[in-house]
């Protein structure tokens, strides 16, 4: 049976977006047949061999002012000439994405839009959180999956005043690993469609 590669390739100031990353990562290796990498990275720099073997990049950034870090920002834009120019090598790979900031809103939607516009632009199929929302009922608590009501990725939510040791919260860190399964299990999907 056809085996798939997942990317992880996210950008962390603080180390709370590192661990965010790390439960996608452990979330999409929890899938047999399926092997995850993760790769951080702090600006223009990435390994692009490397990521043009990944069936499947899940995107992730700390949202700061509103969007993604300005070090993934810069990833992002050297994509243009590594990636883009290079003839479109990531078209038809899946993508999706992820974002950590301190507010339970804190504007973390415009992060993932952001992302989720770069992986049309590089011709990826986008690959939504698929959970319904949590917390938004009588009988709902922070412990439920997808606690901050997202639909386009994963989000996650650290305390200002805590370290990544604290935070993000649990709950946050088993919605990262959600996202990382489900794009590991339609990065399968594809790879045995396309053999
Ligand atoms: C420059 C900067 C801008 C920030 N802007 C926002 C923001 O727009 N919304 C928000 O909720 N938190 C914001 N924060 C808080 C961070 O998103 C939060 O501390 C996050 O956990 C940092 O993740 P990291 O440790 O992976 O860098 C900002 C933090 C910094 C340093």
């Amino acid at each position: 049976m056809s085996k798939a590669v997942v990317a992880v390739v996210y950008h962390s100031g603080y180390g709370h977006t590192a661990r965010q990353a790390e439960a996608v990562r452990y979330g999409a290796a929890s899938v047999e047949g399926v092997s995850a990498k993760l790769y951080a990275v702090d600006g223009g720099d990435a390994p692009w061999a490397e990521l043009e073997q990944a069936d499947a990049i899940i995107f992730g950034a700390p949202t700061y002012m509103g969007g993604p870090s300005a070090q993934f920002k810069a990833f992002q834009d050297a994509t243009s000439r590594t990636v883009f120019a290079a003839g479109g090598t990531w078209k038809n790979k899946l993508a999706a994405g992820f974002t950590n900031s301190a507010s339970r809103s804190g504007d973390k939607l415009a992060s993932l839009q952001q992302i989720a516009i770069f992986a049309a632009q590089h011709g990826m199929h986008w690959v939504s959180l698929g959970l319904p929302p949590g917390n938004n009922s009588s009988t709902g608590s922070e412990d439920d999956l997808n606690r901050l009501g997202f639909f386009l990725g994963a989000a996650a939510q650290s305390n200002a005043d805590q370290s990544a040791e604290l935070a993000p919260s649990p709950s946050d860190l088993r919605t990262a690993e959600h996202l990382g399964a489900r794009v590991a299990q339609t990065a399968l999907q594809f790879v045995r469609g396309r053999a």
